[in-house]
C-alpha cells in the first residue's frame, strides 16, 4: 500500500482550497491567450491570503506550467509555500514531470496520493497523464490503487481528484481531450458510495453536477478560461479563479468558485486555439 499523508484537523470541516491549471512559463513576461499566467495567479493567491479563509489543504491539479521549465515549476513553488498550507499535487497533460518533479521535493511539496483529513475524510490523487496527449487515461495501477485503497479506508468519506474531465464539458473541442477511460472509473466508484465527490481541473470552466449519485465538480484555471457550452475553440471572460471546499462529518460538501474581478486579466477572445 502506498505512503499517506495524515493531517489532523483542528475543527470539525475539513477545508480545500483547489487550484488548478496555472500555465506558467520560466519569463515573466509570457502570457497564455492574452493573460500574463503569472500575475493572474499571484492575483488569485494574494485574493485567498486577503480573504484569510482558513484552509486544511490544498489540492493543485496540474498543468502547472505551459512551457515545461523547472524555471516556470520554480514559480508555483515559491508561491504556493508562501501560504504555508499543506500542498498536494497532480500532473496534467502540460506537465513535464522529469522537470516538475525534483523542484517540489526542493520545495517539499509531496507527491502523495493519498491523504487522511482528519478523522472522516479520504483524498484520493489520480495521475490521468498520457504523455505527449491532451486527452487523458487512468493506467491499470491508477485504478487499482484506487480500487484497494477505497477498499482499505471503505469507512472514510472520499474525495477524488484527477486532472481529466470524466463527464462531458458540452464543448465539442475540449470533449476530444477528456479521460479517455472513464468506464473503468465509474465501474470502480460504482462500488463505493463513499466517494462523496470527483473534482478536476483541464477544461478552464466552472461545472457542478451530478454525475452517478454523486457531486462532480470543474474548477476553473487561474489564469484564462473557456466558454462553456461551445463546439468550437472560444474564451471566456470570467477571471482567474479558484474553488473552496468544506468537507463535514456527515459527508456532505459545501463548494464556491471565485473569480478576481480585474480588467487586468481580460483574454484575448480573438484568439483561437494555442
Ligand atoms: N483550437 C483548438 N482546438 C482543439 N484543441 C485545442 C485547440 N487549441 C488548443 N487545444 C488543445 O486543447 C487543450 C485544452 O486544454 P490544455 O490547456 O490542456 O491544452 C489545450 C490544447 O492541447
Amino acid at each position: 500500500m502506498s505512503a499517506f499523508l495524515s493531517l489532523p484537523i483542528d475543527k470539525k470541516i475539513g477545508r480545500i482550497l483547489h487550484i488548478t491549471d496555472t500555465h506558467l512559463f520560466a519569463c515573466e513576461n509570457e502570457t497564455l491567450l492574452g493573460v500574463n499566467t503569472l500575475d493572474s495567479f499571484n492575483a488569485v493567491i494574494c485574493e485567498i491570503e486577503k480573504k484569510k479563509q482558513y484552509y486544511d489543504l490544498i489540492v493543485a491539479s496540474g498543468d502547472f506550467v505551459q512551457d515545461g521549465s523547472k524555471a516556470a515549476y520554480e514559480r508555483f513553488a515559491t508561491r504556493i509555500t508562501q501560504l504555508d498550507i499543506p500542498c498536494v499535487w497532480l500532473p496534467g497533460n502540460h506537465d513535464m514531470l522529469p522537470n516538475l518533479q525534483p523542484v517540489f521535493n526542493e520545495y517539499q511539496i509531496p507527491n502523495e496520493k493519498l491523504i487522511l483529513l482528519g478523522e472522516n475524510w479520504l483524498i484520493i490523487l489520480l495521475n490521468s497523464q498520457v504523455p505527449g496527449k491532451a486527452y487523458g487515461r487512468l493506467a491499470e495501477s491508477e485504478l487499482s490503487f484506487l480500487s484497494e485503497t477505497l477498499q482499505q479506508y471503505s469507512e472514510r468519506n472520499t474525495c477524488v481528484f484527477l486532472h481529466h474531465h470524466p463527464v462531458l464539458s458540452g464543448c465539442q473541442w475540449l470533449d476530444q481531450h477528456c479521460l479517455q477511460n472513464t468506464e473503468s472509473l465509474q465501474n470502480i466508484l460504482k462500488q463505493h458510495p463513499q466517494v462523496k465527490t470527483v473534482g478536476f481541473g483541464h477544461i478552464h470552466q466552472n461545472i457542478e453536477q451530478q454525475w452517478e449519485g454523486r457531486m462532480v465538480f470543474a474548477t476553473p484555471s487561474t489564469c484564462a478560461q473557456f466558454k462553456p457550452q461551445c463546439n468550437e475553440f472560444t474564451v471566456d471572460e470570467c477571471g482567474p479563479g479558484w474553488r473552496d471546499l468544506s468537507l463535514y462529518e456527515d459527508g456532505t460538501i459545501e463548494t464556491q468558485v471565485s473569480h478576481i474581478e480585474s480588467t487586468l486579466f481580460i483574454p484575448d477572445l480573438t484568439i483561437n486555439g494555442y
